[in-house]
C-alpha cells in the first residue's frame, strides 16, 4: 500500500515586474540585484488573492492529471500570505474548485512549507482513507512585503503550485525525510504579528506587520543547515547522489545554491533553479519549478527517477524529502 503523485501544475499572475521597474521607486539596481540573488524579475498580483492563485494551480494539476476535483479526499494549503487568518486559504480553494465538504487546511512553515504539507499529506494518504489529495503552495507575497525596504521587497514575488496524490499499491513516493523547526531563531524573519487589541493591552492595535528579515543570519543558517539536511536524508536512505536526477530547493537566493552544492561536492547543475523569472515565492517555489520540469518533460512521473525536495526558511524551518517520481 503506498502513495504516488500522478499530477503536478502550477500558475504565475500575468503582470511581470523587471529588476528595471524596482529601480524607479528603490534604491536598487539590476546590477546589484541580479549578482547578489539571481533575479531578474517576478510576478506581482494586483487582484487575486493567494486562494485564487491556488485555485488556478489546483484546476491545472486536476486536469494533467484527468481527476474531477468531486474525487479529491482533502485541500491542504502551504501559505505565509492567506487570504485571511480564517478562514483557511485551503477551504476557499476547496469551494473555488468544486471539491466536495472535504478536509481542508493552512500549513504555516513559510519557505519549508510545501515539504511540512507533502509530509502531512502522504501520512494521510499511507492511512489509506483517501483516494485522491491536493497538496499546494501558494503565495501573495507582494501583500507582506514592506516596498519601501529594499532589502526585501527586490526578493519576493508570487505564485502557486502543486500536486495530486493518489493512494496506489506500490511503495509510496516519499523514499525518506529529514523535518526540522529551530523556534529560538523565529524572530529572524516575521511577517504578519497579530497585535494586542488597544482596549486591553499596552501595545496599540496596528495593522498586520510586513515582512521583516535579518538576511545576513537566514543566509547563514541555511548554508549551514540545508547541506547537512540532506546529507542526513542521503544517509538515512543510503542514496548516493549519482542516482539523484535533480535536486529542487526552494528557490531563495542561486548564490546559496551554488554555496550548498560546493558544501555537498556536487555540481550546481544538479540544482534546478527558476529563481530568475519568479523571485523568491515561499512555499510556492519548489511546487512551481516541479511543475516546470514535469511539464518540460526534464522530469516524468511514474519514471521512479529519484529527487530531492528542499526547504528552508521562516520558522526557523527546514525539511528535506527524497522522493521517486
Ligand atoms: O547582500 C546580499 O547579498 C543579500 C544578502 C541577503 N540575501 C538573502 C538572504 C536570505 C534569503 C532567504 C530568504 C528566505 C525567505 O524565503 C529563505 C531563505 C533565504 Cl537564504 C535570501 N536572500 C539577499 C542578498
Amino acid at each position: 500500500m503506498g502513495t504516488k503523485i500522478v499530477g503536478t501544475g502550477s500558475y504565475v499572475p500575468e503582470r511581470v515586474i523587471s529588476n528595471e521597474q524596482l529601480e524607479l521607486f528603490l534604491e536598487t539596481s539590476d546590477e546589484w540585484i541580479q549578482s547578489r540573488t539571481g533575479i531578474k524579475e517576478r510576478r506581482i498580483s494586483d487582484t487575486e488573492d493567494t486562494s485564487d492563485l491556488c485555485a488556478k494551480a489546483a484546476k491545472q494539476i486536476l486536469t494533467n492529471a484527468g481527476v474531477d476535483a468531486k474525487e479529491v479526499g482533502f485541500v491542504i494549503v502551504a501559505t505565509m500570505s492567506p487570504d485571511y487568518l480564517s478562514p483557511s486559504t485551503a477551504s476557499l480553494v476547496q469551494d473555488k474548485i468544486g471539491a466536495h465538504s472535504v478536509m481542508s487546511f493552512d500549513v504555516n512553515a513559510a519557505c519549508s512549507g510545501f515539504i511540512y504539507a507533502l509530509s502531512i499529506a502522504e501520512k494521510l494518504m499511507q492511512s489509506g482513507s483517501f483516494r485522491y489529495g491536493l497538496v499546494l503552495g501558494g503565495e501573495v507575497m507582494s501583500k507582506i512585503v514592506d516596498w519601501n525596504d529594499r532589502s526585501t521587497a527586490v526578493l519576493f514575488g508570487d505564485g502557486a503550485g502543486g500536486v495530486l496524490l493518489e493512494h496506489t499499491s506500490e511503495e509510496s513516493f516519499v523514499l525518506g525525510e529529514d523535518i526540522h523547526a529551530d523556534g529560538s531563531r523565529g524572530e529572524a524573519l516575521t511577517a504578519g504579528k497579530v497585535a494586542f487589541s488597544e482596549k486591553w493591552g499596552p501595545q496599540p492595535a496596528t495593522p498586520l506587520d510586513l515582512l521583516q528579515m535579518d538576511g545576513r543570519s537566514i543566509f547563514d543558517f541555511a548554508i549551514r543547515s540545508v547541506p547537512k539536511s540532506i546529507m542526513d536524508l542521503t544517509e538515512k536512505t543510503g542514496t548516493q547522489f549519482e542516482e539523484v536526477e535533480c535536486i529542487i530547493a526552494h528557490q531563495a537566493n542561486y548564490r546559496i545554491l551554488k554555496a550548498i552544492a560546493k558544501k555537498l561536492k556536487v555540481p550546481v547543475e544538479l540544482f534546478a533553479s527558476n529563481i530568475h523569472k519568479y523571485g523568491n515565492t515561499s512555499a510556492a517555489s519548489i511546487p512551481i519549478l516541479l511543475d516546470e520540469l514535469v511539464a518540460g518533460g526534464e522530469l516524468v512521473l511514474g519514471s521512479k527517477k529519484k529527487v530531492i525536495l528542499t526547504g528552508f526558511g521562516g520558522g526557523l524551518t527546514w525539511g528535506s524529502m527524497l522522493i521517486q517520481l
